[in-house]
């Protein structure tokens, strides 16, 4: 933060998830995250402001007709955290084949809403020579040039489901309870079902008394109905449980946050001097050979040395029913990086390309 925007003027730093109108009050710049609700409420009082910008994807938070009608300019970030948030799942997909013996290898993956984060999974998956089959009807409408699917189809013919939508409450294809009671039921035996995006496209109560039910579908949540609260009843039956983090990579944080000041600098018609590099700290060099990524198993010990799930899931269930604790989880998240901070050895033999496709980097032992 101060290191981009501490020449602009004075940064005050707040508690996004209570922040008030009397603190915003004065702000000629407000730059927030998913859990702040910005809206009437928060900036009647505010006569000055000049740019709003979220470093995320999502604007669910926003009230977008409320900006535009006060003319106050307005940025996200899409595709900020889109490669961190396909990294995510694609280990996750890898810890539950490790976990239950069924290798991701040879099993079908749907993706439902094939934007920026969808993509970003689907160049994992093909990159390790996965079948994918993608759905999102409002993409196809619009003419994307690749092959879509109807959602009862990739449930049909998928091993996994991986959601991507955005939330939206209304319209042809709202997303809310999107996964509901019925379309849960209709999951394949052995499914594996992924939200990574928001925790209302699956009917959390139904999902919990599905699950109750059905052991053989597994469930990987890092989004909950009712965040900051998880429902506890549901955790024990979720594979692997974190904090609304799928999205949490440094080099994440490091674009969303470049992204708005590059935004920014242009509403205020400055200079903006910065470079997103200088953010980031140097590439991890270790000698890692690709020719020993030799199976999945091996893949998968590749994924954790850059990001173990597994930790997180452990912190998440000792901490979620904590005061803050969801919160104070996300806010403290330990630094991970993307695929491609590791440099791995040998990466650029044609039997090992894959791992390049991958997002490792790749140097000469
Ligand atoms: N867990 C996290 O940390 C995290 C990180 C990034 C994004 N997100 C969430 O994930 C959502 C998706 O992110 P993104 O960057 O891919 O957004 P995006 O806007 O690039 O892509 C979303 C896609 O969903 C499609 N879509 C909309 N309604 C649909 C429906 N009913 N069925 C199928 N497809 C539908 C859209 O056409 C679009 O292509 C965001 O809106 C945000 O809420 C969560
Ligand atoms: O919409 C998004 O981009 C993500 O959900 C976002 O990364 C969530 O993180 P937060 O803004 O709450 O830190």
């Amino acid at each position: 933060m101060q290191q981009l925007f501490g020449d602009l003027g004075t940064i005050e730093t707040v508690n996004g998830r209570e922040l008030a109108a009397e603190q915003v009050k004065d702000a000629d710049v407000l730059l927030v995250r998913s859990v702040t609700k910005v809206n009437q409420a928060l900036l009647e009082n505010n006569d000055k402001l000049k740019f709003v910008g979220s470093a995320t994807i999502g604007t669910d938070h926003i009230d977008l007709e409320y900006l535009a009608c006060r003319n106050i300019p307005f940025s996200n970030a899409p595709g900020c955290n889109a490669t961190a948030v396909g990294e995510f799942a694609f280990i996750a997909m890898l810890e539950l084949a490790q976990r239950f013996k069924s290798p991701l290898k040879g099993k079908v993956v749907g993706i439902v809403g094939a934007g920026n984060t969808g993509t970003a999974v689907a160049k994992c998956l093909k990159a390790y020579g996965i079948e994918v089959l993608l759905c999102d009807p409002v993409l196809e409408k619009k003419g994307d040039s690749r092959s879509f699917v109807s959602l009862n189809t990739l449930i049909d013919k998928c091993d996994v489901v991986s959601l991507h939508v955005p939330i939206t409450k209304t319209g042809e294809h709202k997303t809310w309870y999107l996964f509901d009671e019925a379309r849960l039921n209709s999951l394949r035996e052995n499914t594996w079902l992924l939200n990574c995006c928001r925790g209302e496209v699956i009917d959390n109560r139904a999902l919990l008394r599905f699950k109750q039910q059905r052991d053989d579908v597994k469930v990987v949540l890092d989004v909950w109905e009712g965040e900051p609260n998880p429902m506890p009843e549901l955790v024990p039956y979720i594979e692997f449980c974190t904090p609304h983090i799928a999205g949490y990579s440094l080099e994440g944080k490091a674009r969303g946050t470049f992204m708005l000041y590059q935004q920014l600098t242009k509403v205020l018609a400055i200079k903006g001097d910065k470079q997103m590099e200088s953010l980031l700290p140097p590439l991890w060099s270790e000698q890692v050979s690709a020719i020993e990524i030799a199976d999945e198993r091996a893949l998968l010990q590749l994924a954790r040395f850059v990001y173990d799930l597994r930790d997180d899931d452990e912190l998440f269930r000792n901490n979620f029913l904590n005061n803050h604790g969801f919160d104070h989880m996300r806010k403290n998240h330990k630094h991970r990086r993307e695929f491609s901070a590791l440099k791995v050895g040998n990466i650029g033999q044609t039997n090992v390309n894959w791992l390049s496709n991958l997002g490792f980097s790749g140097v000469e032992l």
